[in-house]
């Protein structure tokens, strides 16, 4: 079952209508199902159950405190990006020891504390960061747990700006010297070298550049071992991707992706880590807004609704379709419309769909963007001073508000801010 569906002609997020919500917490806001977080982690488990996996979630997906908590407490780890995350990770309970260390631009400091910590791994991108983390882990005594990152360069097949894995990206270590770097860590003292990581992509509909991709990893873990480099781990890193519109076939499931893995590198004997994010988070989260106003211009229509690009970065950044439902079904029989729906900043880009058919809105009608849980309230920020947005998470017939709208305490910077800005002002016509 969706977790996001309608009853009694209202959208609900599992057994509660967004109304209830929009009313308690206010618009916009993000709206997260603890039943597909559950779902989405345990089709991972399933699906790798017999293989020697470990699933980390990549938290850049959704970094909200209760939603690492609800997918760590079903036994996954966490991929993490920067000392901020890990930190993030670690309040919120996730055991060091399951914690996978990823980023092309890791400081001594976040190096430093990764291992202070005592994380499973760290992904190293280059051999720059090998030396700084060799150097690192020397001073305060201890070994780092090493994979290091190649570019297997190949094509993942996705939006350009979130492609990896080819050779003119920025990440890993190049396809061509990376023998050369394994052997040089494996001289290292500060260096304990474990295996091999690699990520090519993110929203990949397709399993064929991960085949491609972990055959080449493949044929490296041979001629490591060749060299005498043990290679105990893998890191395959995440990508696979959601259906944005509801009418899209389906992309492939966790099963099929775990045959895909099974079949080119299941025998090698490694231990294995995969960093899935938008696929656990992407259709577990919406976000909920309600039109302002309806503009009515010559040559088209706009819905102005409260949420905008700095809530919702995907639609302005790449472009990217996220379905639009009313949250009150509209009756059998009403004709739609094509409308803009837009944000109130000052940029033509906030904009969230063109041309998109819908029934009729009107001002005060709520709206969900749908599978909006992975890239956005991590991507959120206050341009046009406007704070970030709540977070709720449902659980059955309950939600909790698991990130509060910022009082005017907490904006510091923007302590003069009116408490109408804030909602703390009921809207005198709703
Ligand atoms: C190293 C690494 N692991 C995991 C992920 C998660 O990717 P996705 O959300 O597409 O599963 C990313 C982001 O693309 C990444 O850069
Ligand atoms: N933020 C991107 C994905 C980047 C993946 C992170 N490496 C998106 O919303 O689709």
């Amino acid at each position: 079952m969706h977790h996001f569906h309608y009853r009694d002609g209202t959208l609900h997020a599992e057994a509660v209508p967004l109304t209830t919500i929009a009313e308690a917490v206010g618009t916009p806001c993000y709206v997260y199902s603890s039943a597909t977080l559950t779902r989405h982690v345990r089709a991972f488990a399933d699906a790798f159950a017999d293989l020697d996996a470990r699933i980390c979630f990549a938290m850049k997906a959704n970094g909200n405190k209760a939603v690492l908590r609800l997918v760590t407490g079903l036994g996954a780890g966490v991929d993490v990006v920067s000392g901020g995350e890990l930190a993030l990770a670690l309040a919120a309970g996730a055991p060091a020891d399951r914690i996978v260390f990823s980023g092309v631009g890791k400081t001594e400091a976040e190096l430093g504390a990764a291992l202070q910590a005592g994380v499973h791994q760290i992904n190293v991108e280059s051999e720059p960061e090998l030396e700084a983390l060799d150097a690192v882990a020397q001073h305060l005594g201890v070994r780092a747990p090493v994979a290091i990152r190649v570019n297997p360069d190949v094509d993942a097949a996705t939006h350009a700006k979130i492609t990896t894995g080819k050779a003119e990206n920025k990440f890993g270590i190049e396809w061509t010297s990376a023998r050369a770097v394994f052997r040089r860590a494996r001289t290292m003292d500060g260096i304990a070298l474990k295996g091999v990581a690699l990520h090519i992509g993110s929203q990949i509909l397709d399993l064929a550049p991960f085949e491609a991709a972990f055959l080449r990893v493949r044929d490296l873990v041979a001629l490591l071992r060749a060299d005498g480099v043990a290679v105990e781990r893998l890191d395959l890193g995440g990508g696979l991707g959601v259906p944005y519109h509801a009418g899209d076939e389906t992309p492939p499931p966790p099963t099929a992706y775990a045959e895909v893995v099974r079949r080119t590198v299941g025998d090698l004997g490694c231990a294995l880590t995969i960093e899935p994010g938008r696929a656990i988070a992407g259709n577990a989260g919406v976000l909920l807004s309600r039109v302002i106003y309806l503009k009515e211009g010559i040559t088209r229509a706009f819905a102005i609704v409260d949420a905008a690009m700095n809530d919702l970065m995907r639609p302005a950044l790449y472009d990217a379709w996220h379905d639009i439902r009313p949250v009150r079904a509209p009756s059998a029989g009403t004709e739609t419309r094509l409308l803009d729906v837009v944000g109130p900043v000052c940029e033509s880009g906030d904009t969230f769909a063109r041309d998109r058919t819908l029934p009729p809105l009107v001002a005060g009608d709520l709206v969900a963007f749908m599978t909006a849980g992975a890239y956005g309230a991590v991507m959120a920020n206050q341009y046009n001073g406007r704070p970030l947005v709540p977070e709720v998470l449902v659980d059955g017939d309950r939600f909790h508000v698991v990130r509060r709208r910022p009082s005017l305490d907490d904006l510091a910077a923007l302590e003069d801010l009116p408490p109408w800005l804030l909602r703390e002002w009921p809207c005198p016509r709703r």
